[in-house]
């Protein structure tokens, strides 16, 4: 047992006992390991414990104040890997914060590395969930800044999908700059961005969401520049040079490349897509963020028509279409158990960690990942 914090609706916190059974190493980033495991209480599931190690920003910040706890705090929705619970370790005087999150089995890129492919129908009822969960990120001010198939995680089996990832997310009231250039993975980043625009806007995942949407359709990378240069290049050569309007719009100067014509986006897949598939990402694929489609309209486009179908159509392994059709409603309710710390839990939560942290070595591992 230890103690930890959950999230009421609305996102007030309250203290909670927590428990785990066996866990293993599902995934790392930068400055985390992801373990996945079973919960025993106060829930029985299966879930993910995304151990981060703080920088020197974080290092004295309580888990309650960091910054992807709090974001992961306002939003709550089927396509996103939710913040169910949280608590802090320590380990040689530092803190780690554990986000113990919703889990699925596997992670998007790795299915494409396996050569995994998705057919259309599969491909549309995806793409659709991650609109969803963007649509809410969008309703509630967010911008998550990261959408690329590292950070989108799948069930093949029930055709589900989630958002995972929110260590880069931020609020649009935000006064903080983007810093241009180094936000958002490079074949994911926007051409605003890849200007020098400062701006934070849901405008930003929207490309990315559609560059994700590509890979999932034509089982490619949509832009894979080799550098700053050439990523604008690719993008300009298919989009064409922005316009005098598109520069004024972004408030950014001129990009120094040669001026192309607009090639379209058809010429340029190699693969012919679906023809609503070309529709929609002309819609989305904007180089001024202004002009791009929302979250909110993509999800009425026509493209998603097979998926909204009654009854529910088969797909390739025979299970039925999931049942998304909900996933538009922006407000769902967070589950939550309340289950207060028991008084004798301090001892057992530092018996617990000691265990823990002998077990799985986390502490060392972390160390030596820095
Ligand atoms: N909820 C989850 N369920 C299953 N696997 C997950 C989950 N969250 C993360 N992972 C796996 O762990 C990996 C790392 O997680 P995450 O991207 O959140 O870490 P990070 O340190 O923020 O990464 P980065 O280096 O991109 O900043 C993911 O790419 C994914 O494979």
């Amino acid at each position: 047992m230890m103690n930890g914090y959950g999230i009421k609706d609305g996102g007030e916190i309250f203290p909670v006992s927590l428990q785990f059974g066996g866990h293993k190493l599902c995934g790392s980033g930068r400055f985390s390991n992801v373990y996945c495991g079973q919960m025993i209480g106060p829930i029985k599931k299966e879930v993910a414990v995304k151990n981060v190690w703080s920088d020197t920003e974080t290092r004295h910040l309580p888990t309650t104040q960091y910054p992807e706890v709090q974001i992961l705090s306002e939003v709550f929705h089927p396509a996103i890997s939710n913040l169910l619970y949280f608590y802090s370790r320590n380990a040689n005087n530092k803190t780690i914060h554990c986000l113990v999150l919703d889990y699925l089995p596997s992670e998007m890129a790795k299915l494409r590395d396996q050569g995994v492919k998705f057919d259309v129908l599969d491909a549309k009822f995806y793409t659709f969930q991650l609109f969803c969960a963007i649509s809410h990120l969008a309703s509630k001010n967010i911008v998550h800044m990261d959408i690329k198939p590292q950070n989108v995680i799948m069930d093949r089996m029930k055709g589900l999908l989630k958002l995972a990832d929110f260590g880069n997310a931020r609020r649009l009231e935000t006064s903080e700059k983007t810093g241009g250039a180094y936000q958002v993975t490079r074949f994911y980043r926007p051409p605003e961005l890849l200007f020098g625009c400062e701006k934070f806007t849901p405008a930003i995942d929207i490309w990315s969401a559609t560059c994700v949407a590509f890979e999932l359709f034509a089982n490619r990378v949509l832009f894979r520049g080799k550098d700053t240069k050439d990523q604008i290049m690719l993008i300009t050569g298919v989009l064409g040079y922005p316009t005098d309007e598109d520069i004024k719009s972004m408030g950014v100067k001129r990009p120094r490349v040669a001026r192309k014509e607009a090639r379209g986006i058809e010429t340029f897949t190699s693969k012919m897509l679906d023809p609503d598939m070309y529709e929609f990402m002309k819609s989305t694929l904007k180089i001024d963020p202004k002009k791009r489609k929302t979250a909110a309209d993509v999800l009425k486009m026509s493209v998603f028509d097979v998926i909204k179908a009654v009854p529910r159509k088969k797909r390739s392994n025979g299970m039925e279409v999931p049942n998304v059709i909900g996933y538009t409603e922006m407000n769902h309710k967070r589950e939550c158990i309340e289950v207060e710390p028991a008084p004798a839990d301090i001892e057992t939560t530092e018996k617990a960690e000691k265990e823990s942290k002998s077990s799985s070595s986390h502490s060392t591992e972390e160390e030596t990942r820095k």
